[in-house]
């Protein structure tokens, strides 16, 4: 190939790539749309492919404008089309729209619908001014919306609620590789404290897979008192950077990533406290 031909392909790709740029919001406002409306839900309940007209009718939605939200997903591959008769087609689920079905096992609703908010849109809108910045260790969340995410999270209980539920998707994922991928580090613990547990997800997952262990899911205090109560798990409010209950063992999940390295230290040392008395594992 010339360097001719070379550059025109570059300039091809490059012009395809910016309308992406230009009109990549499209694309998480539709699934946004899907999660809102309870697209993936319906069409998954239905149980074979759904022709627009029962979509429509069941979502009472205007059937052009739903269609035109439908194109972009299938071309998206989040549903399929496929035919029902000579002259009709319609909605199926894929792996992808089970994602978007709420409350699901696979569930990423509470994910998609907290980070497309507006309340986390916001500092992204002032990335550049963040850049440019100097000596300001002020968050770019706190900057956007006048408070650190925990406060903000403590006076806005809708937000909250969807923040923890948002972290639960993601806990979902990941606590179930841990007890698949390496359940020996259960082996001998009866108390396990997770440090900033949520909504408690990550510790219901592993007293199911390990039933000998009793949880203690410390977190603020105003999350843990909307967190669920079960017989297994104890909910305990309190600060992380003051003291951490005692226990054998301590779970740390997404949580020093939001702490700078002296913040950090801070936690381990609290972890640690307890522990130099019972010798336990973090
Ligand atoms: C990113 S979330 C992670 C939640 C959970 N570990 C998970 O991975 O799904 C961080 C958690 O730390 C909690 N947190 C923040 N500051 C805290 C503090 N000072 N003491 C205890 N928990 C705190 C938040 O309320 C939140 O639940």
């Amino acid at each position: 190939m010339g360097d001719m031909e070379v550059t025109i392909k570059e300039e091809a790709r490059a012009e395809i790539k910016i309308w992406n740029y230009v009109f990549g919001y499209a694309k998480i406002a539709a699934v946004k749309c899907a999660i809102e409306l309870g697209i993936a839900d319906v069409i998954e309940n239905y149980g074979s492919p759904m022709p627009l007209s029962e979509l429509a009718s069941t979502l009472r939605c205007e059937p052009s404008r739903l269609h035109r939200i439908m194109r972009l997903m299938v071309h998206d591959r989040i549903f399929k089309q496929e035919p029902i008769n000579q002259h009709t087609v319609g909605f199926s689920s894929t792996p992808l729209s089970r994602c978007l079905i709420k409350g699901g096992e696979k569930s990423k609703t509470a994910f998609i619908l907290l980070m497309s908010g507006p309340t986390c849109l916001a500092p992204w809108h002032s990335l550049s001014a963040r850049v440019l910045e100097t000596g300001n260790n002020i968050s770019p969340f706190e900057v956007a919306n006048g408070k650190d995410i925990w406060s903000y999270a403590e006076a806005n209980p809708d937000f909250s609620e969807l923040f923890n539920n948002a972290m639960g998707c993601k806990a979902r994922l990941t606590v179930q590789a841990t007890i698949e991928g390496c359940p020996e580090v259960f082996d001998g613990v009866e108390n396990l404290v997770d440090i900033g547990g949520g909504n408690a997800t990550a510790l219901s997952l592993l007293v199911k897979a390990f039933p000998w262990i009793r949880g203690i899911n410390f977190d603020l205090p105003h999350v843990v008192a909307i967190a669920p109560k079960s017989d297994s798990i104890e909910n305990v409010g309190g600060d992380m950077f003051m003291s951490i209950p005692n226990a054998d063992a301590a779970f740390l999940m997404s949580v020093l990533h939001d702490w700078d390295d002296e913040e950090c230290i801070k936690i381990l040392k609290n972890v640690e406290k307890p522990f130099q008395k019972i010798k336990g594992r973090l």
